[in-house]
């Protein structure tokens, strides 16, 4: 970049312009945090969950999986390098609130276009600022994540009764179904020429978009794997329609207990023994799919720096999550699935902070799927072989002409790494 360049980003970052008034983080449980406005003002309700990621939140408030939720962000400063038009992973900022320590007063990066402030003035998204998001993170921490409201200007003069009573009468996050709010209503085409793929595209996959994150189609697309993304009340009509080598579910907001249409969808594809792979969201539907139930965690893993373990390899990686609910699974080793027609599986990945499952592996049908998120963004890039892997699997079903790029499949069954020590496990409590 030249000089010339970096001046002309920078003067196109423009210091925030919302004018603070005063403002309040009301709790479910009474607690209340007192602030200034940041971005849009009035009244935000949804469930308050906190996220660790030092830098990357640009990615973080337009990830469709934050619908309905009030992120708290435990790095001090946010908004220090505005917001350009690239980094965003959907078409809109999609929490509910944003809950900040210390707004950054103005943008400095040579790709910033905007400041955050403004960006959440212009999509209506009402946050707090000046409040103690340490003091938040620990009391989420250990009375577990829950309904909260963020009131300013006019919404918070008034009394607290009032306010918590609010907060009261809003949605839980348990029981909401929210894919298919935040789902494409049209299917569109991902090609691999467009993400520096040359020569003919070696797979075509269909992927059911339940909130997915942009990343994820390019991760495929430059490893020569055309995406039919669909919308989330795709049939099994809709996706042989697209004559796929390969199945995908995404991330998405909401319960996965209320997703019944996605698992019977999720049921008969593997039937049809199309390879799958699922990401989040798409973790829990293969969970359900295989039988098994899912759960809410306590205070759920959101950051982009959560250790999990690859048993099969007995590799750690340094992950990027946003998940509330779990697979519940049994750990140890391979186990028949309660849907006895898939066979055997097991827990592929945990994590190394609480041991809740991070991924599932069916050993007799071509099917595998992570709680986290290897498109990494934002996050590190550790996990990037998940993609490999599936194209490895789709390989295996139909080998294909134009070859491999990277043969990183999985070990065999029998080397599978036992499980990390069990920790104390403080994040599972509510596991039923
Ligand atoms: N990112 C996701 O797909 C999240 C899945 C689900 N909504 C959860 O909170 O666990």
């Amino acid at each position: 970049m030249t000089e010339t360049q970096v001046t002309a980003a920078a003067e196109k970052a423009t210091p925030a312009v919302s004018t603070p008034v005063p403002a309040a983080l009301v709790l479910e449980d009474g607690r209340i945090f007192r602030g200034t406005s940041y971005g849009a003002t009035g009244t935000a309700l949804g469930e308050a969950v906190f996220a660790t990621g030092m830098t990357g939140y640009q990615e973080t408030i337009t990830d469709p999986s934050y619908a309905r939720q009030l992120v708290v962000q435990t790095a001090p400063h946010i908004g220090n390098t505005g917001v350009n038009s690239e980094d965003a992973e959907s078409r809109r900022i999609w929490v509910a609130g944003y809950i900040v320590r210390d707004a950054a007063r103005r943008p400095s990066n040579w790709r910033s276009e905007r400041s955050l402030d403004d960006e959440l003035v212009e999509q209506g998204i009402i946050g707090i600022q000046g409040v103690d998001t340490r003091a938040i993170t620990r009391h989420l921490r250990e009375h577990k994540t829950m309904r909260a409201g963020i009131f300013s200007g006019d919404a918070a003069a008034a009394t607290e009764k009032e306010l918590v009573d609010l907060v009261l009468a809003s949605e839980p996050m348990e029981g909401a179904r929210l894919a298919e709010e935040v789902s494409v209503d049209e299917a569109y085409v991902v090609e691999p020429k467009d993400h520096g793929w040359e020569g003919d595209a070696r797979f075509s996959i269909a992927a059911i978009d339940l909130g997915i994150k942009a990343m994820t189609p390019v991760r495929f697309a430059e490893r020569g794997v055309r995406v039919h993304v669909l919308p989330a009340t795709a049939t099994l009509e809709d996706v042989k329609a697209v004559n796929p080598d390969g199945f995908f579910m995404s991330n998405g907001p909401g319960d996965p207990a209320t997703a019944d249409a996605q698992v019977k969808l999720l049921r008969s594809v593997l039937d049809e023994k199309l390879p799958y792979f699922g990401i989040c969201f798409g973790n829990q539907i293969l969970g359900r799919a295989l039988g098994f139930g899912t759960y809410k965690l306590r205070y759920g893993h959101r950051g982009i720096n959560q250790p999990v373990m690859d048993r099969r390899t007995g590799k750690v990686e340094i992950t990027s999550q946003n998940h509330g609910f779990a697979v519940d699974a049994p750990l140890d080793g391979a186990t028949q699935a309660p849907e006895e027609r898939y066979g055997r599986v097991e827990v592929s990945h945990i994590s190394l902070n609480d041991d809740v499952v991070e991924g599932l592996a069916c050993l007799d049908i071509p099917a595998f799927s992570v709680q986290y998120h290897p498109e990494a963004a934002a996050g590190p890039h550790d996990a990037a072989y998940l993609f490999d892997r599936f194209i490895d699997l789709m390989e295996d079903i139909k080998p294909n002409t134009t070859g491999r790029t990277a043969n990183l499949s999985g070990e065999p069954v029998d080397s599978v790494h036992p499980a990390a020590p069990s920790t104390t496990d403080n994040n599972t409590e509510d596991k039923k």
